[in-house]
């Protein structure tokens, strides 16, 4: 499209290739053993907030494994949103009433129901995003297509917001842009980060 690549996001596409190789890399067994600390972790947070209501999206195999905890919050009576992408870059969300899996317009898996516009998201009380890396300030690099920084962005009033991901992907310093929107923290296999954040969220 004629548009300069900056130095951040020529960083920001060789890290996201190495993180995904590394993903690619881990044994069904790493990754099974991963899920039971990630699931209680989750289900950690979910009670710290006393969540009824939380935002979260079905893993695709290479992310750590959201679906135990998803079957557990959806037991314990908890309302989850699920994201929907759509073809202008923004989120719609569903409760997926239908229980039914699908794949979405950009390949990850996706749950079938009725459409709730992207403000939906407002009315939860935690959101969980997927993410390729963080830093210690909380800083995030997701997988580039930029749906949830423009989704964090457009909030006016935010819930804490937590990056689900694997403890090698907790990195010193995460190239950032200016539309970059920062996380509260991270929750990985093994545990819960709450960061100090340079840029308060709004
Ligand atoms: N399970 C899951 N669902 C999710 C996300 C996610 O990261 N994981 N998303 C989080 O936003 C949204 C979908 N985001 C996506 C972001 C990038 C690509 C993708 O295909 N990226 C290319 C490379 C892009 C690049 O590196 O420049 C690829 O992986 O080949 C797909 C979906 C909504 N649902
Ligand atoms: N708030 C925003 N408004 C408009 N465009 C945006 C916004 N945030 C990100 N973008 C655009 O989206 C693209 C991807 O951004 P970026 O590389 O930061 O995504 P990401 O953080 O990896 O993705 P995601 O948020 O989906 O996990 C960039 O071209 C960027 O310009």
């Amino acid at each position: 499209m004629g548009r300069m690549t900056s130095p951040a996001e020529h960083e920001k596409r060789a890290l996201r290739a190495e993180l995904r190789e590394r993903r690619e890399l881990l044994t069904s067994l790493e990754k099974e053993r991963s899920t039971t600390g990630l699931t209680d972790n989750l289900r950690a947070l979910v009670s710290r907030f006393g969540a009824t209501s939380i935002a979260c999206y079905l893993s695709s195999p290479s992310e750590p494994d959201t679906r135990p905890f998803l079957q557990w919050a959806q037991e314990a009576g908890i309302r989850i949103l699920f994201p929907i992408t759509r073809t202008d870059g923004l989120l719609d969300w569903t409760i997926g009433e239908e229980g039914i899996e699908t794949v979405g317009f950009a390949g990850t898996p996706e749950v079938v129901g009725t459409t709730l516009g992207p403000i939906a998201i407002n009315d939860v009380d935690l959101i969980l995003v997927p993410a390729a890396a963080v830093d210690a300030h909380g800083m995030r690099m997701g997988w580039g297509r930029g749906y949830f920084d423009k989704t964090l962005g457009s909030m006016e009033r935010c819930p804490p917001v937590y990056a689900v991901l694997y403890d090698t992907e907790i990195l010193d310093e995460v190239p950032s842009e200016i539309h970059d929107e920062p996380v509260g923290g991270a929750v990985t296999p093994s545990r819960i980060l709450d960061f100090d954040q340079v840029r308060p969220r709004r």
